[in-house]
């Protein structure tokens, strides 16, 4: 099936993730008005636009951080409009960061490990009445981080304090402790942003191996000729608002996307 077809026929499945009428204004000032997007299961998009158009104050409000001030939000046609982030992401979402804030003190593997999600060793009752229960999810649960950090090319610093870590290898890092959670749906904030030409190529690869297990993923990114490899379709935003959205060949070719990218150049 081509790229083209595929689209087609994924954009008659329903939404695996789906904002209706976002707004959020800051003081005032109006950043996300009025935006709708969907997300079409096993999908892998791009949200591009200049900067300040909104585009990760929309994944602020998709993921639970910013309530929207209208607008509403459903996950795998659940609203969850109302849910707090760590309900979203137990529920299936999960968002990395521009700028991935590891806890650089501790090794790599630990900050995979914090990331777990609903371990009954936090129960404090759990450890009391049923430790060896407690201490088998952690064994399972570590060689789970392990594999992660495998397959995000880390193992090598698994044991190693995470302050080491270069700009890319934080990038992976952050990848590896969102998907300890077994996300259904993915946003990923710039994952390109300050990573390196070598590590570039990894990130993308891992991304790509990442929707072709079935997660969709939602992608904000800069970086143009990365959006073309890894997206079927691409949503533009400009002023809080969708200007258009297609095929990365039919933004590339859109006036008005090389307007509003040349209006940010020269002001
Ligand atoms: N918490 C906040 N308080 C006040 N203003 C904010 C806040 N968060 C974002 N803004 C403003 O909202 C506008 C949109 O910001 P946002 O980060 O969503 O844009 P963006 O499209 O992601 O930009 P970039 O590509 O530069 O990351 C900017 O003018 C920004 O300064």
């Amino acid at each position: 099936m081509s790229a083209a077809e595929q689209q087609t026929s994924r954009s008659a499945e329903r939404p695996v993730l789906e904002a209706t009428g976002l707004a959020k204004s800051f003081g005032g000032m109006r950043v996300v008005d009025g935006m709708s997007l969907a997300l079409a299961p096993g999908e892998m998009a791009g949200l591009i636009g200049p900067n300040g158009a909104g585009k990760t104050t929309v994944f602020n409000l998709l993921a639970g951080s910013l309530k929207p001030d209208a607008g509403s939000i459903r996950l795998k046609e659940r609203d969850v409009t109302a849910d707090a982030p760590q309900r979203r992401l137990a529920s299936g979402l999960g968002r990395t960061f521009q700028i991935p804030r590891p806890f650089s003190e501790m090794t790599v593997l630990e900050n995979v490990l914090t990331a777990v999600q609903h371990q009954s060793g936090e129960r404090v009752l759990s450890n009391v009445f049923r430790p060896f229960r407690v201490a088998k999810e952690e064994r399972a649960s570590v060689e789970r981080a392990r594999e992660i950090l495998e397959f995000v090319s880390l193992t090598r610093l698994a044991d190693e304090p995470a302050r080491k870590l270069s700009g890319g290898q934080r990038k992976l890092l952050e990848l590896a402790r969102v998907l300890i959670a077994d996300p259904a749906v993915l946003l990923l904030d710039e994952p390109a942003a300050g990573v390196n030409p070598a590590l570039l190529d990894l990130i993308c690869d891992r991304i790509i191996e990442i929707n072709r297990t079935g997660v969709s993923i939602l992608l904000i990114e800069h970086n143009m000729e990365m959006v073309e490899r890894l997206c079927g379709r691409v949503v533009v935003m400009a002023a809080g608002q969708m200007l258009v959205e297609g095929t990365p060949a039919e933004i590339a070719a859109n006036e008005e996307v090389v307007g509003v990218y040349l209006g940010e150049v020269e002001a």
